[in-house]
């Protein structure tokens, strides 16, 4: 059975003092919860605020992105040691608002995915289609060439810590959530591409987590499914309630 990740993208959302103080109210509803993981992702200027404040609980912390190289001239970037300098434990790559605003491709991913696991994080990788893609049936192919991109020439052993993030496009931000049988069939789609090409160990072992318009009012039918293990969230991760509800949904 594979442990439930219930994950908050933050986004560009809460400084360091609004970031402690939904702390203040999450932890305690949460505390105790430890069969799922809890995994937040905040700003970068939040980062190590929120790193120090749940230390010792069940929630751990992960940047939004990072560079693959461990220092350089790159204006604006955070490298891998950085990160694990203060204490990161994942980070999310290739997040398709990074892909659309600020030029990722699937090729600095797969630099980004090899820097992150020679460094110990773990990553979670973020994929999809986007509407025009489904509209003229081309989800498999899309999700195909982005796990081709994104996993080339990564080998076996490096790939046993991998988590995946499903995000249809269409859905991120629209109220559009995937119907529950919809995103297990995009998830069934990366479960047998990591099959073909890591083995059924790594296949059965990887978490899908499913990402778009995820509420606490969708969330357990979402979780139902075989192949969904978890939840990226966006908007509805900012009220500390309504996250702290979706990870109780998690555990049931
Ligand atoms: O990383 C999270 C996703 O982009 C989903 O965002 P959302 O829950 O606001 O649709």
């Amino acid at each position: 059975m594979r442990k439930k990740i219930i994950a908050a993208n933050w986004k560009m959302y809460k400084n360091p003092r609004e970031s402690l103080s939904f702390l203040d109210t999450f932890l305690p509803l949460v505390a105790g919860h430890e069969r799922d993981e809890i995994l937040i992702f905040p700003t970068a200027t939040s980062l190590s605020t929120v790193i120090d404040r749940v230390e010792g609980t069940n929630v751990h912390a992960g940047a939004q992105t990072m560079h693959w190289l461990n220092e350089g001239p790159f204006t604006g970037q955070t490298s891998p040691t950085m990160l694990t300098s203060i204490g990161t434990t994942h980070v999310l790559l290739g997040h398709s608002e990074r892909r659309l605003y600020a030029n990722e491709s699937y090729e600095h991913v797969n630099l980004k995915l090899k820097a992150a696991i020679a460094h110990d994080l773990i990553p979670i990788l973020c994929l999809g289609e986007m509407l025009a893609d489904r509209q003229t049936g081309y989800t498999k192919d899309t999700l195909l060439a982005q796990m081709g991109a994104a996993l080339a020439n990564l080998p076996t052993e490096k790939a046993q810590t991998l988590v995946i993030a499903y995000e249809p496009v269409w859905a991120i931000g629209t109220g559009s959530t995937a119907t529950p049988d919809v995103a297990d069939q995009a998830h069934a789609i990366i479960r047998g591409d990591l099959k073909n090409r890591f083995g059924p160990v790594v296949a059965d072992a990887a978490r899908i987590l499913y990402g778009g318009s995820v509420k606490p009012d969708n969330v357990s039918a979402l979780l139902a499914m075989p192949n969904i293990d978890g939840a990226l969230i966006g908007g509805a991760s900012l009220d500390p309630h309504s996250l702290a509800l979706m990870v109780q949904y998690a555990a049931q």
